[in-house]
């Protein structure tokens, strides 16, 4: 739809002759010159347009474009972005984001939309490099870890589990699987958060869904006039305003849970993640002092609970859905699943133990991590001083991202990329071997995954727990698309049925 759509109550000439301005301003003062890599030709105002309109979904084209430009590519996404460097190779993405780990580890806090919904880039995720993200990611971290290493993780995984399990049971004809993955990684964030278990119906539940899946599937798929011009802010915008009615609507519901915590707080007896971060900004402010005040505020321990909710849902129910996906297609594979999972976890229900024992599911869930990455053009980074890679200078601010889907599907790093294969992640005693060069769906670097840990105990768990119980196949006559839907930075499943029994063994 055109700006110009959502205008009303303006005179078209002044807006566009006011819009014509202010973008050739824009364009005079972002024009960077210098010794950027190779990389399509670029139009103003449209950036590389004719290379990047040859597909929706930037990881395929950047994959393309990878073949002709080598190691790293340089494509303009117009106003919003001027120039975005894509590091294709294993190795250069290992030299930039590991070798100069302190130098590309700012974020680009000019997108209005971003710093919108973060309350000016107070979160982990868009928040620039500094004092305070340091801060907020440690402490953020040690929160996420009561969970990840104790049993916490466990309990409120089983019972989400159990609520997803009634339902499946029921199910008797094939149907979309992608709701009951959606609804238990749901509570089961809901409960890490917030300690509280939702019914499935729960209208605060529901409404948690509904903002967080309205962002993510819509809002984020694409740029708002804002990000182009932030003058457009305040224009009276039919998309801006809906945007911000459900940002309002999502920071009055985090902010009410931070109320209530408060209200209800107890130091020595934590509930959940948001009391973990209460806790260490109570203690970070008697160990550093007052100044430490300001870093860790409100603002922030809400902004960090609406992260884990944002980066933590989506990433790892769509992973979960590709391994139905796969598992389907591959019976053999789910029947060694089965097994190995019978073997290790049979009629208990240890996870926590079985877990690290798992090690042929792992390598299936690597194997679905290399094919389908569900953020495979990661998270862009902002380099915080000019630097020098390869033989290419890159100014400060520089834009640039690793080309993850490229780096799992080339032939250079692996072979036969595109066949599902999990044994390629054993060795010869049928342990897990990972070259973390070239397999990173969790990125790499300062700013790597913050939930990793989190994502892959919680995965893993819930793998185990189905595998055993359930066994899924195609509808009779149909093979899967595979084919990641049409969205810009996500690779996403495809909406799709499937079969899901309760086995009888
Ligand atoms: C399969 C699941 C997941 C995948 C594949 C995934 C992948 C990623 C990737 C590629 C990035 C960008 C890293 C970069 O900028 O280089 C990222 C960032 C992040 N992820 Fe995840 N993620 C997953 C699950 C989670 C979970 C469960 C959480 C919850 C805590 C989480 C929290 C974050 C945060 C806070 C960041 C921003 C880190 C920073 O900027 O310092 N992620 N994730």
């Amino acid at each position: 739809m055109e700006i110009v759509d959502y205008v009303t109550g303006l005179d078209v000439k002044t807006v566009a002759v006011a819009t014509l301005a202010f973008l050739l301003a824009m364009v005079y003062l972002r024009r960077r010159k210098g010794n950027l890599p190779p990389g399509p030709m670029q139009v103003p105002f449209l950036g590389s347009i004719f290379a990047l309109n040859k597909d929706v979904r930037l990881f395929k084209v950047c994959e393309e474009l990878a073949k002709t430009y080598g190691e790293m590519t340089t494509i303009s996404l117009g106003l919003v972005l001027d120039k975005l460097v894509i590091l294709n190779s294993a190795d250069v993405v290992h030299e930039a984001l590991v070798e100069k780990k302190e130098i590309m580890a700012g974020r680009d806090t000019t997108i209005w939309s971003f710093g919108y919904i973060s309350e000016g880039f107070k979160d982990i995720a868009v928040g620039d490099f500094g004092p305070t993200w340091k801060l907020q990611r440690k402490l953020a971290l040690k929160a996420i870890r009561t969970y990840t290493m104790g049993t916490k993780l466990e309990q409120l995984l089983k019972s989400s589990y159990s609520d997803v399990a009634a339902l499946l049971e029921k199910e008797k004809e094939p149907f979309y699987f992608g709701e009951y993955i959606h609804l238990m990684l749901y509570n089961i964030i809901c409960r890490m958060a917030f300690g509280k278990s939702y019914k499935i119906d729960d209208p605060e539940f529901l409404q948690w869904r509904k903002l967080l899946t309205l962002l993510v599937e819509d809002f984020f798929q694409s740029f708002l006039p804002p990000d182009l011009l932030p003058l457009l802010e305040h224009a009276p915008i039919k998309r801006v305003a809906a945007y911000k009615e459900c940002v309002k609507e999502l920071h009055g519901l985090a902010y009410k849970k931070l109320k209530e915590h408060k209200a209800t707080f107890d130091p020595d007896a934590p509930r959940d993640l948001m009391d973990q971060l209460l806790l260490a900004q109570k203690e970070s402010e008697e160990e550093e002092g007052e100044d430490t005040k300001n870093l860790l505020t409100d603002t922030h321990v809400v902004q960090t609970v609406l992260d884990v909710f944002f980066a933590g849902t989506e990433t790892s129910s769509e992973t979960l859905k590709w391994t139905l996906m796969y598992t389907a297609a591959y019976p053999d594979v789910q029947e060694k699943m089965h097994n190995e999972i019978l073997d290790v976890l049979g009629d208990s229900d240890d996870l926590l133990k079985s877990k690290s024992k798992l090690t042929y599911c792992d390598a299936v869930l690597h194997e679905v991590m290399r094919l389908r990455p569900v953020v495979p053009m990661s998270l862009f980074h902002k380099v915080l001083q000019d630097t020098k890679l390869r033989e290419y200078d890159l100014p400060k601010g520089t834009i640039v991202t690793p080309n993850i889907w490229g780096i799992h599907h080339d032939p250079a790093n692996w072979d036969s990329p595109e066949e599902f294969r999990p044994e390629r992640f054993l060795d010869e005693h049928g342990n897990i071997h990972v070259d973390s060069k070239i397999w990173l769906p969790f990125s790499s670097g300062k700013r790597k995954c913050l939930g990793e840990a989190l994502a892959r105990s919680d995965i893993m768990m819930i793998m185990a727990l189905f595998f055993r119980d359930f066994k899924v196949s195609f509808p009779p006559n149909v093979t899967g698309d595979f084919e990641p839907a049409d969205k810009i930075i996500d690779c996403h499943c495809k909406r799709q049925k499937l079969v899901i029994e309760k086995r009888k063994d």
